[in-house]
């Protein structure tokens, strides 16, 4: 019996020895348990906490961000404002100036003037060897008429802006600057060279001219005219805006006894001959010419490369007075194709307020018909910018920029010219008298423009009715007095 409880006794203290070392372990296990859920919560808040962080910071971001947006939203708003004020302003300014402006440029006594080799009497050697036009000042030019038979009168005329003899090409360059910016804000300009055959159009318009290949940049050329500059300018003001937005398209025609001749027309071979082409008006009351050539260009380099082509075809005989005459007029026509990224890209610029009739500018007309000190009043039209014709469904804006060398002015009964030099003459002078009469009848404010009358007005009838430029070359002659 007491073997029995000796055994059990045993195995109660097996079994209380077993619970001990169960107890221990349940012990051991709930503390690593309790450690192990201690470490995960500590992980879990301190991930919580990360994001909570996070989403804070991230509020922070998206609150500057915000109000950066519009700041910037602000800012562009301004800036869109700001440069419809610049547009305005600047256009006011050229427009105060004057739409159709007249400078004069005196070209210096050259070399050839007085060579023994022209055929001119000794009383014109001598005339011709002293300055008979100096500007007295930057808009007066004086001109002494001595004429055989006649006494000695000293003239004064005056222009917008005078050059003497000395001033540069850059000078002359600076006036026209500001028409270009004119022209990308969707105005036509119009800028030509007038005067008597010898007098420096072609050097005002193009730079000197060579036999060799055309001079390609301002830097290889510092004398370069204003064809060439004036497309430089109108490429850099294209590269400020966004790509793809602006694309410039060139023609190049001659206007040679009142036809007009496509300088850029090519034959099967590539080869580029004039051919001739006829100018109509649009259903729109624009001036277009049919078939006509446009080559597209995508700098100033490609820009002179064509015009050089199509001066090889330019038509030239010698004058008694210059060895190189152009016997045509030459038409250099860019236009700018803007594509118009929103309706109100091309907002008006101008409030009724401001599109009523401004400054009215005096001026003497220089033009043959009005040579008789006629004082002209060439009042400030209110042209409205091309864009305007255009409805706000057009996607494309087209403006144009026509650079115009014109054949020169011949007195017939002095420059003793015959046969076809007497024909060339005489239609050069009627097309000239012609754009005398159109820019009387935009000075006068008449109903009715007589663009038609002749080839070369109604080819520029687009952009004279905009903003025209002319400079009234001189030479130390001036016959038309
Ligand atoms: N401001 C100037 N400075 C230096 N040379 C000049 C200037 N103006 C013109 N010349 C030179 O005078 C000559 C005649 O000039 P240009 O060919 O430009 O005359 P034009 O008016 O175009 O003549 P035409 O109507 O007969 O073609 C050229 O040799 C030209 O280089």
């Amino acid at each position: 019996m007491s073997s029995v409880i000796i055994q059990v006794y045993g195995a109660i203290q097996r079994l209380k020895q077993d619970l001990k070392n169960l107890h221990s372990f349940a012990l051991e296990l709930s503390r690593d348990f309790q450690h192990q859920c201690k470490n995960s919560l500590y992980q879990v808040l301190t991930a919580v906490q990360r994001i909570q962080l996070q989403n804070e910071a991230m509020h922070t971001f998206q609150t500057k961000a915000f109000d950066l947006e519009q700041s910037l939203q602000e800012v562009n708003e301004r800036y869109q404002q700001e440069k419809q004020k610049r547009k305005i302003l600047h256009n006011s300014l050229v427009e105060l100036r004057g739409n159709i402006r007249v400078h004069c440029r005196i070209r210096p006594l050259l070399p050839f003037d007085t060579a023994s080799g022209h055929s001119v009497s000794q009383d014109r050697h001598r005339k011709l060897s002293e300055e008979v036009a100096h500007a007295t000042d930057d808009e007066t030019v004086l001109v002494k008429c001595n004429r055989p038979g006649h006494t000695l009168i000293n003239k004064t005329f005056q222009f917008d802006r005078v050059y003497s003899a000395a001033e540069s090409q850059d000078t002359v360059f600076a006036d026209v600057l500001p028409l270009l910016t004119s022209l990308l804000d969707g105005y036509n300009v119009c800028i030509m060279a007038y005067g008597q055959t010898g007098s420096g159009k072609t050097y005002t318009m193009l730079g000197p001219q060579s036999e060799d290949d055309v001079t390609l940049s301002i830097e290889d050329e510092p004398e370069l005219g204003i064809i060439p500059r004036a497309t430089e300018e109108v490429f850099r003001i294209i590269s400020e805006k966004p790509p793809g937005s602006h694309w410039v398209e060139v023609s190049v025609v001659e206007v040679y006894n009142n036809e007009i001749f496509d300088l850029l027309a090519k034959d099967s071979c590539g080869r580029v001959f004039g051919v001739k082409r006829d100018v109509v008006t649009t259903k729109e009351g624009k001036s277009d010419v049919p078939l006509l050539t446009y080559e597209t260009v995508e700098n100033a380099v490609e820009f002179l490369q064509l015009v050089d082509k199509g001066l090889q075809l330019r038509a030239q005989h010698p004058t008694l007075v210059h060895a190189h005459s152009s016997r045509s007029h030459l038409v250099v026509t860019l236009t700018i194709t803007t594509k118009a990224v929103s309706a109100d890209s091309f907002a008006p610029l101008w409030t009724d307020e401001q599109s009523s009739p401004r400054l009215s500018k005096e001026l003497f007309c220089t033009f043959p018909q009005q040579m008789k000190d006629d004082k002209l009043i060439f009042p400030s039209r209110a042209s409205s910018p091309a864009q305007f014709e255009s409805t706000e469904k057009l996607k494309h804006i087209k403006t144009k920029l026509q650079l115009v060398d014109l054949a020169g002015s011949e007195c017939v009964g002095m420059s003793g010219v015959t046969g076809v030099a007497l024909r060339e003459t005489s239609f050069i002078n009627r097309s000239l008298s012609a754009l005398s009469d159109v820019l009387g009848a935009i000075a006068e404010q008449r109903s009715h423009i007589p663009y038609r009358n002749s080839k070369l007005t109604h080819l520029l009838q687009d952009s004279i009715g905009d903003y025209f430029f002319c400079l009234l070359c001189n030479n130390i002659e001036l016959h038309f007095f």
